[in-house]
């Protein structure tokens, strides 16, 4: 546990180096001055509409002791608007999970299942991922050399379409009792309407193969530095499929720290996992208060 909250720390550095020294800069002045923090949370890309929010919250509590007493109060403020759900990421093992990934091109859905399949293994679960994207022979390779990172068997099949691989995968991982199959789909734009509708066809043929003892799950990836955009990917995918959870991808490196905060609190949306590198490890499942103490402490 805490290799992770080491990790998540590194990660977002940079974000709340800067907002410290923000912070500082307020009790520098002789009067309350909200201004630089304004400016570091909205550069930090927590939004126009909370960062507003939180700077009139904090400047009704007029009263501050000290820097670390103006600290918690950002800290308890940011905590209650988080959604706290983050559970259907602890799947069970004693049924089979599909979960199908999905999201705009090039927002690492791909090394993401690779992760996800390297986490859910150290977790003792038997893995079976399904390759329906075979529109490019590009991304399939880069999903086999994962499963053969991770020593997992893939389905693959570039005579059919997407929605007879998934067919196909969901029929394996119920005959050769796997407990969880990934389902990795093309990168699509979500304003193209057929590439929308051509998930809804896999996403309708998976369901209509399972029963009551099976959990199918949708997870949409999303690019921590897309910011607002985030939050239309998520709008719009909903309109064709339902999510029940969502990975923000490519957080290393960033001072934009501030773009979580922002997706989870629009619509109460449950994030599952931060992607933090392009290695197989690079995953931290989300957990709100490690997340806002690594942006804080
Ligand atoms: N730094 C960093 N890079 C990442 C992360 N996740 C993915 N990437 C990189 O982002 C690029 C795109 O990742 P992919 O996994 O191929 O994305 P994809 O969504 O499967 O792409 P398409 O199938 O083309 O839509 C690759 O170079 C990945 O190595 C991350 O968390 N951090």
């Amino acid at each position: 546990m805490n290799i992770f909250k080491n990790l998540l720390k590194e990660t977002f550095a940079k974000t709340k180096d800067n907002i410290k020294s923000s912070i500082k800069s307020i009790f520098g002045d002789t009067k309350i001055n909200f201004e630089d923090l304004e400016e570091i949370l909205l550069k930090s890309d927590f939004g126009l509409e909370f960062t507003e929010q939180i700077i009139n919250e904090l400047k009704k509590t007029s009263n501050f002791n000290d820097e670390k007493d103006f600290n918690n109060s950002l800290k308890y403020l940011l905590l209650n608007k988080i959604n706290k759900n983050n559970s259907n990421a602890d799947l069970d093992i004693n049924k089979l999970t599909i979960i199908q990934i999905f999201g705009v091109n090039g927002s690492g859905k791909t090394t993401t299942i690779g992760k996800l399949t390297n986490y859910y293994i150290s977790k003792g679960f038997k893995i079976l991922i399904a390759s329906c994207d075979t529109f490019r022979a590009a991304a399939n390779e880069q999903l086999k050399k994962w499963a053969t990172l991770n020593e997992t068997k893939i389905i693959e099949d570039f005579s059919k379409d997407p929605a007879s691989v998934a067919f196909e995968a969901v029929k394996t991982a119920k005959n050769e009792k796997y407990n969880l199959l990934f389902i990795d789909t093309a990168g699509r734009l979500h304003t193209n309407k057929n590439l929308m509708l051509e998930l809804q066809k896999i996403d309708n043929v998976i369901t209509k193969s399972i029963d009551e003892n099976i959990l199918k799950l949708n997870w949409l990836i999303v690019d921590g530095n897309s910011g607002q955009n985030a939050n239309k990917q998520y709008e719009e995918f909903s309109k064709f499929v339902k999510i029940d959870g969502l990975i923000i991808t490519k957080l290393d490196g960033t001072s934009k720290g501030g773009s979580v905060f922002q997706i989870a609190v629009n619509n109460n949306k449950p994030i599952l996992f931060l992607g933090i590198g392009e290695k197989k490890d690079n995953l931290v499942k989300f957990n709100p208060e490690d997340y806002i103490n690594s942006l804080l402490e």
